[in-house]
């Protein structure tokens, strides 16, 4: 059984986005001090969006209204180890404003044009999810 995870690629405007809100985790220990985008884990009888609406609001304490799912290869989204699998959408804020509440010690906006995007600290298995979606929001870009 796939474990399955959910994470909001939250940019400042879904139709002209800009900037991808980045948080750095806290926790567990070889996830610390590493970038990912925020979410967490499908709970049971849950829908994934309805998972991905929770986790948000519990950790940066925001509305959001999401766009696009950014499409990864597995049988569920994006693998990131052997047992786990993450759905990522494209979102951005309705209401508040976003704040490290729960999980991470720094939110951090990038420009999708910044070209040290791809070499922050992300988590290892992050790096293809956000290669896609700099092609996806950056059709001109070479990734
Ligand atoms: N949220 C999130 N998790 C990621 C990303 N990349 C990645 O490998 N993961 C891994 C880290 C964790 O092993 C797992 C997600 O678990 P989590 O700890 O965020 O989930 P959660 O808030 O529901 O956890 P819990 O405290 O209830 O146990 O997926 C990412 O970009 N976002």
């Amino acid at each position: 059984m796939i474990k399955k995870i959910v994470g909001g690629a939250i940019v400042d405007s879904l139709t002209a986005p800009q900037q991808v809100l980045l948080a750095r985790r806290t926790s567990p220990h070889q996830f610390a001090g590493m970038y990912e985008f925020p979410g967490g884990k499908v709970e049971p009888g849950e829908t994934c969006e309805a998972a991905l609406h929770r986790e948000i609001l519990e950790e940066l304490g925001v509305q959001i209204r999401l766009g696009a799912e950014v499409p990864g290869p597995g049988e569920y989204g994006w693998p990131l180890n052997e047992t786990a699998q993450m759905r990522v959408w494209l979102a951005e804020v309705s209401t508040g404003e976003p704040e490290p509440l729960e999980d991470h010690d720094e939110l951090r906006w990038v420009p999708l044009e910044d070209p040290e995007l791809l070499k922050l600290n992300w988590i290892p298995a992050d790096l293809p999810i956000v290669e896609e979606i700099l092609r996806t929001l950056r059709p001109s870009a070479t990734v």
